[in-house]
């Protein structure tokens, strides 16, 4: 049996951006959506048209740049001057579609409408049908549909289609569900629905205030839904809206259980996410899965061996699958003798064997419990040090000391760097303290790097609380990372870009000892 093609309708611009902070502007919407086009979603919900004049013109301008390919929605209410801004800010797609909801609950038809609910069906009805008049595509979502008793949901369904929606939508509007039942209710909804028009799409949209979005929407699918909404990172309102990246990537690695497919191209998933984040200031939890930072790293020794034996043994897709890079070793006090051969012998040493080995293994080990992460260049001086090939270090940096000051007229970053048996001594201003920081190490090391990715988070609470760099620079057209962590969060910045900027160097060396066939760090 072939598989099940099933439509993706990402609603970050819409649902996502209803999040405290995640607001953008007309410019940064349209990068986004150019983005989504991309990843090669089957339509973009651009956003809430009635809501204001700035969401109307950049839902129309998305529609007018983005909409050639891709199909293009907003949202109204079941209120004439909704839809009828719905349907004047995406009429320039190629593929425009008319969103409506109201919710079907007794909560909501007793609560926010105050009405019969028979009134509230008619509301319905004639909405659909106003919205016909304009556009052949309407979808109409039965707002709360977890929470309303079935025979009155059914029956909107069935009015609603009748009355001409091609699309219907069954949102878990509170993140109340749970898989079992959503996929319950999802298989009668279908099962009526294929009885009264059977071209109608069957669609789903989950929240996640208990955690299970992702879960209620891939039950939903197992029973017969065709479309489902998600967002990038899952950002959305409260907890959020399933993530678009855990449910594709569930129904690419688990294709045999589930025989559905998705047209998403998962190689941009975390370009994505990083250009939600970058947009948005919001980010993602380190342990995020698929686009989380630590999605693909490993730091215990028993998985470390594993993955160096064979990926597989840990690893469930490829990173390079979803565009992250190969996966990631991290050396800790908790990595075993394989991952640190391994990592040694990347930097182009021979660790050796035996008691050599053992003796280089626990020095490794006295330095990870003093520093939390061991990174290249930490190695690096273990070795050469071990070796006596202290000359051979004379190419990397060391922070020896600096003092930042910061106001409003010029912050300003004096430091000192060693190189060796060198002391590098500099001064620089900037845009920013960090910035001042960044300048200045450039100007002592001489490396024409420039910084491509910046971010700082907080991995413990209170005044004492840590502070983690993930930095990303290019040199001589490669990216390299550094991170560090401190207390000191000027500290951990201003180390993390040494970290990269050793990264590039110990690269280098590596590449010119390749090319002149003479292993220059090897013992
Ligand atoms: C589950 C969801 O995510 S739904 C989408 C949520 N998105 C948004 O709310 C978009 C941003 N919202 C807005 O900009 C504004 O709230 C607007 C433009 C929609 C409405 O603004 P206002 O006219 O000032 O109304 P306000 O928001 O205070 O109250 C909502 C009104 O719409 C009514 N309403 C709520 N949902 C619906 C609906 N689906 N269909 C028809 N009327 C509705 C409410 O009953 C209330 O009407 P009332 O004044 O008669 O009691
Ligand atoms: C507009 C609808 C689909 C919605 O966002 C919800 O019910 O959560
Ligand atoms: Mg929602």
């Amino acid at each position: 049996m072939a598989n099940r093609n099933i439509m993706v309708l990402d609603t970050t611009l819409r649902d996502g951006e209803q999040v405290p902070g995640a607001k953008l502007n007309m410019q940064q919407k349209v990068e986004f959506a150019q983005q989504l086009k991309r990843l090669k979603v089957d339509i973009i919900e651009a956003g809430f048209p009635a809501s204001s004049q700035g969401d109307f013109q950049a839902v129309q301008e998305i529609a007018r740049t983005v909409g050639d390919s891709v199909s293009i929605t907003a949202l109204g209410r079941a209120v004439k001057s909704d839809i009828d801004a719905v349907y004047e800010s995406i009429r320039l797609a190629q593929q425009p579609l008319i969103h409506i909801v109201l919710g079907t609950s007794n909560i909501h038809v007793e609560k926010k409408f105050n009405r019969s609910k028979e009134a509230v069906l008619q509301m319905g009805v004639d909405a659909v049908r106003y919205a016909k008049t304009l556009l052949p595509h309407v979808q109409y979502s039965t707002e709360d549909a977890s929470r309303a008793d079935f025979e009155y949901l059914w029956s909107t369904i069935e009015a609603v289609v009748k009355a001409g929606a091609t699309m219907i939508n069954v949102p878990d509007t509170v993140g109340f569900a749970e898989p079992e039942e959503f996929g319950e209710l999802i298989r009668k909804v279908n099962e009526r629905l294929k009885n009264v028009n059977p071209e109608v799409i069957l669609s789903v949209h989950c929240h996640n205030d208990l955690g299970l979005a992702t879960a209620n929407t891939l039950s939903a699918i197992k029973n017969g839904a065709d479309k489902i909404e998600c967002t990038i990172n899952g950002l959305g309102e409260r907890a959020g809206n399933t993530s678009l990246e855990e449910v594709v990537m569930a129904l690419k690695v688990r294709e045999a259980r589930y025989r559905c497919r998705t047209a998403i191209e998962t190689t941009e998933l975390l370009r994505t996410s990083r250009l939600l984040t970058y947009l948005t200031g919001l980010d993602v939890q380190v342990n995020k899965a698929i686009t989380g930072e630590n999605a693909f790293a490993h730091s215990s020794g028993i998985h470390q061996d594993g993955l160096l034996k064979d990926k597989q043994v840990y690893e469930i897709m490829s990173p390079e699958e979803v565009g992250a890079d190969s996966m990631e070793l991290v050396l800790t006090a908790r990595s075993g003798r394989h991952a640190f051969k391994h990592a040694v012998q990347q930097l182009g040493f021979d660790p050796g064997e035996g008691e050599a080995l053992e003796q280089l293994f626990q020095r490794f080990l006295e330095l990870a419990d003093a520093k939390k992460e061991v990174y290249d260049h930490d190695l690096f001086y273990l070795v050469t040090e071990h070796r006596e090939q202290a000359a051979s270090s004379q190419q990397l940096f060391e922070l020896k000391s600096f003092q930042v000051v910061t106001n409003d007229e010029c912050p300003t970053a004096a430091l000192s760097l060693r190189k060796g048996d060198t002391v590098l001594k500099g001064s620089a201003v900037g845009d920013g303290p960090i910035d001042a920081l960044y300048r200045g190490i450039k100007a002592l090391t001489g490396l024409d790097v420039s910084l491509k990715h910046y971010k700082i988070n907080s991995i413990s609470r209170g005044t004492e609380a840590v502070g983690r760099v993930n930095i990303q620079l290019e040199y001589g057209g490669k990216i390299y990372s550094g991170r560090a962590m401190d207390t000191d969060i000027i500290k951990a910045s201003a180390q993390a870009f040494l970290n990269g900027m050793n990264a590039a160097l110990l690269d280098t060396a590596n590449d010119q000892s390749d090319l002149s066939g003479n292993d220059r760090l090897s013992s």
